[in-house]
């Protein structure tokens, strides 16, 4: 099925950094190194005029949503599956033999297990600098500020981690995704060892790479347990794998799945949960469909090149689509929630939007989230109760709200099927390059940081 797959190696592909309104189809291929991508824009060494047909005067641009198999002078072929692999240029290993040892690593975000964690988790979140971008000049003040903004916003966190149990329930629901997709690779023939590695809590990914080692894996196959790519999540674990430098891991062949929001298994699982929810309304044809996706800054998709936007409208359409199909013609809308500190996120914001609807005489609602996979805090306090009161103070009078995916089998089926697809483009890693962001408006940026609303958000 439709995946994005890559796998280590010094060639990469990223969205054109100099296209105001980056399309997903716009990709042109530089040289450079794979944890770069969507990450360091500025550092392109490549012209680009903008232009969708000639867009560099070194290397094609990749367009037709690389639908149709097309080499480019680096030697990497796109498929008709958006699966990104690669000829002669890389030593791409065969298929997988059965002597091969497959490890998968389920990527994740992590959260605290205790309201004790909550500060040092935020900590970590905020120490990294996929998550505060700040310029390169402004680099030292990445901890200091880390420091200071966990420190300030731990009691707010603390209490929404207090009102659904006092922490977070990621650890225990990647950990039975984990258990579920190795029964289901298992049931498929395809024995395997499924690691966790969190970005910003327990297991850290070097706790999963130390076990990986231990076990002697031969194949890896890196799944983020995110649909959609950001640089702030993918991007962020990625580039922590990859700077591991460790020598079992670099010599290891590896495929990423960058991206599988447009899994067919994936979609149909969703739809199958909306038309669930929606017979629970006493007038189900009415109810609004209300996708609210977490937020990024706006800089990331402007600036950085980040494609989360574009790959959550495609999704969403998709959705809709497969929906239609099934004779389910509701209204829908899109809106992004969790926005934290004084910068601009994208918008519209899913708290204006619910008291926008209310106000236009929307009476029944569904909100489905879209980004994340677990039930987690946004999920169980800020869409269960913060939203939800928002919307029935509003004149919303009918409420629902679709489970995450957490273990529902066909959507674990589905990812054990991603794997598959992916085991065959595994590649050894290389090593390390250092991220980058905007250095333009420097000043204006940290005076943001420091004396902006970061902390109440
Ligand atoms: C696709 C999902 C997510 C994106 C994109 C994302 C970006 C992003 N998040 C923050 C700030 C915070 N995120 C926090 C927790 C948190 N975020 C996600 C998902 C995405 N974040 C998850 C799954 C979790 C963990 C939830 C849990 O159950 O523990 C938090 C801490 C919670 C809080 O205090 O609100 C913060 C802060 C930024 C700044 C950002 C993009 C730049
Ligand atoms: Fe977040």
């Amino acid at each position: 099925m439709l995946n994005e797959i890559t796998s280590f190696c010094d060639i990469s592909f990223r969205l054109c950094p100099k296209l105001k309104t980056p399309k997903l189809n716009n990709y042109i291929i530089l040289e450079g190194r794979h944890n770069s991508w969507y990450s360091s824009c500025e550092a392109s060494a490549i012209q680009c005029t903008h232009s969708v047909d000639k867009c560099c005067n070194k290397t094609p641009l990749l367009s037709a949503n690389h639908r149709l198999s097309k080499q480019n002078p680096v030697g990497k072929v796109f498929n008709s599956a958006d699966v990104c692999t690669f000829t002669e240029t890389a030593s791409k290993s065969p298929s997988h033999a059965t002597e091969d040892k497959i490890g998968v690593l389920l990527l994740n975000l992590g959260g605290p297990d205790t309201l004790n964690d909550v500060q040092a988790f935020l900590y970590n979140l905020f120490a990294d600098p996929d998550i505060i971008r700040l310029p390169r000049l402004f680099r030292f003040l990445q901890l200091p500020l880390a420091q200071l903004i966990s420190v300030l916003r731990a009691p707010k966190s603390k209490e929404s981690y207090a009102s659904i149990g006092g922490g977070s329930p990621l650890r225990k629901i990647t950990d039975e995704q984990a258990d579920a997709l190795k029964m289901a690779l298992e049931a498929k023939d395809v024995p395997a060892n499924v690691y966790v590695a969190m970005r910003y809590w327990h297991p850290f990914t070097e706790e999963a790479v130390h076990q990986i080692k231990r076990d002697k894996i031969t194949k890896l196959v890196v799944l983020p347990l995110y649909p959609q790519y950001s640089i702030s999540t993918t991007g962020s674990s990625i580039r922590i794998l990859q700077s591991l430098d460790d020598m079992h891991l670099s010599g290891l062949p590896v495929a990423v799945i960058q991206s599988w929001y447009q899994r067919e298994g994936y979609i149909k699982t969703i739809v199958d949960l909306i038309e669930k929810e929606l017979r629970r309304f006493p007038v189900p044809e009415e109810a609004m469909i209300f996708f609210s996706a977490h937020g990024v800054p706006v800089s990331y998709i402007e600036k950085a090149g980040d494609p989360y936007k574009d790959q959550m409208e495609e999704c969403i359409s998709l959705i809709m689509q497969e929906l239609r199909s099934r004779g389910t013609n509701n209204f829908h809308t899109l809106a992004y929630q969790s926005r934290v500190g004084p910068v601009e996120w994208l918008k519209p914001y899913t708290d204006k939007v619910l008291v926008e609807l209310g106000q236009q005489g929307v009476k029944s609602l569904l909100a489905v989230p879209i980004s994340f996979v677990s039930e987690h805090i946004e999920t169980l306090e800020e869409i269960d109760m913060e939203y939800r009161e928002l919307a029935l103070n509003s004149g919303i009078e009918n409420w629902g709200r679709v489970p995450a995916l957490n273990c529902t089998s066909s959507f674990i089926t589905d990812l054990a099927d991603a794997v598959i697809e992916a085991l065959p483009s595994a590649v050894s890693m290389s090593s390390t390059t250092s991220i980058s962001s905007d250095d333009d408006n420097v000043f204006d940026y940290v005076i943001k940081m420091l004396f902006g609303s970061v902390l109440q958000s």
